[in-house]
């Protein structure tokens, strides 16, 4: 029997494209372990992004073409999640117990943001993230609603809030802190002061992911908050209309100018299909998504449908994601989870945290 060639393998590693990082397994950094004995595989890859539902077919993609190569004989792949913490604006530091803050944010009101935010949190929990959402709407905080929960969130300590949880989902809301009578404009300067309240006042328990859902805009509110939260990476949505890509421009420029990573574009309400015949329409524009992410080199994660499915189940207190798992629209914001949490992953670590064992000898 021939024998193995090593680089054979290694071609074969770095050949291999992971959809989710959308680069090979040898420059995603995801080869932990690799050992050939004789004609023998033993290969671990370490993903850096939750991935249940892909971790199988992964596994099975890489044995069945190392099975293929020509003198292989034993084949065992393994493929292990590590999800780790990454870096964040260079004044500030990662919150203890929240591996990755992600903000969700868009230019323009009522494109869909909130609605995307809890479907994005619920796909990265059930692709085996821990995940919290913290809802910092203060024009329109619906995340409460969108996750079935009311009542104010409780405090054992008289100094912490325990956060609401909902589908495994840890949350808190700005709207419980925010008389909703108030007139907005009072409500402007005392948010940034109660956001960091919530945000560092609150019992999070071992978060992977803190998704957070910004207020639209891109005013001194918006502004204050990009550069106070400690937050590893935005992503920004948008319809593919003129009016909201203009303003989608406007809050990705917000994000750099703060040395906020772009994670990418979400593209919401991309086209509609009519539920009676099926007809395609793309209402608000085609293409508009595409364009932007191009001119300003950044990923455009995905695209949703306008789909009354993803309004209803959201207004009855039950997202698409948890409502139907199994849907298109559910596997969409699924593919964008992974999508989004493996770019993170590609990026730097955050290593404040881990300061080196200094010994100092006296001689
Ligand atoms: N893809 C979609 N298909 C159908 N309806 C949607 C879709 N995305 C969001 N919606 C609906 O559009 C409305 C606005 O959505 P949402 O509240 O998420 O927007 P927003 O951008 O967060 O608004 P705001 O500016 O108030 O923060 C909601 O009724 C929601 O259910």
């Amino acid at each position: 029997m021939a024998s193995l060639d090593k680089s054979t393998v290694e071609n074969l590693l770095k050949n291999f494209i992971d959809p989710n990082v959308e680069t090979d397994l040898v420059s995603a950094k995801s080869v932990k372990k690799l050992v050939i004995d004789q004609n023998d595989i033993s290969l671990v890859i370490e993903l850096g992004y939750p991935a249940k539902s892909y971790v199988a077919e992964l596994q099975a993609q890489l044995e069945a073409r190392l099975q293929a190569l020509e003198g292989v004989g034993n084949v065992e792949v393994k493929v292990v999640i590590n999800i780790l913490s990454h870096a964040v604006q260079k004044a500030l530091k990662p919150l203890p117990n929240v591996k990755n803050i992600i903000a969700v944010a868009s230019g323009k009101g009522g494109v869909g943001k909130s609605t995307t935010a809890v479907n994005l949190a619920l796909a990265l929990a059930a692709e085996g993230a821990a995940v919290g959402i913290l809802d910092a709407d203060i024009y329109g905080p619906s995340i409460p609603t969108m996750l079935g929960l009311s009542g104010k969130p409780e405090s054992l300590d008289g100094k912490f809030l325990e956060p609401k949880v909902s589908f495994g989902i840890q949350t808190i809301s700005i709207g419980y802190l925010v008389d909703p009578d108030q007139p907005m404009i009072w409500r402007g300067p005392m948010v940034t002061g109660a956001l960091q309240q919530l945000l560092t006042q609150t019992h999070w328990s071992d978060l992977d992911y803190l998704i957070i859902d910004l207020p639209p805009g891109t005013g001194d509110i918006q502004l204050t908050l990009a550069q106070q939260i400690p937050v590893s990476g935005a992503v920004i949505v948008t319809t593919p209309q003129d009016i909201a890509l203009i303003d989608a421009q406007r809050g990705l420029g917000m994000f750099e100018k703060v040395n906020v990573p772009i994670l990418g574009l979400v593209e919401n309400m991309s086209i509609h299909i009519c539920s009676q015949c099926g007809h395609e329409e793309a209402i608000f524009g085609q293409g508009g998504g595409v364009a932007m992410a191009i001119r300003n080199q950044v990923d455009l994660l995905g695209s949703l449908p306008l789909d009354i499915n993803i309004r209803l189940f959201a207004d009855s207190g039950r997202p698409t994601v948890a409502a139907d798992p199994e849907g298109r629209p559910a596997q969409i914001y699924k593919a964008i989870a992974r999508k989004m949490a493996a770019k993170l992953a590609l990026r730097a670590r955050d290593y404040s945290g881990r300061f080196p064992n200094i010994v100092i000898q006296n001689t």
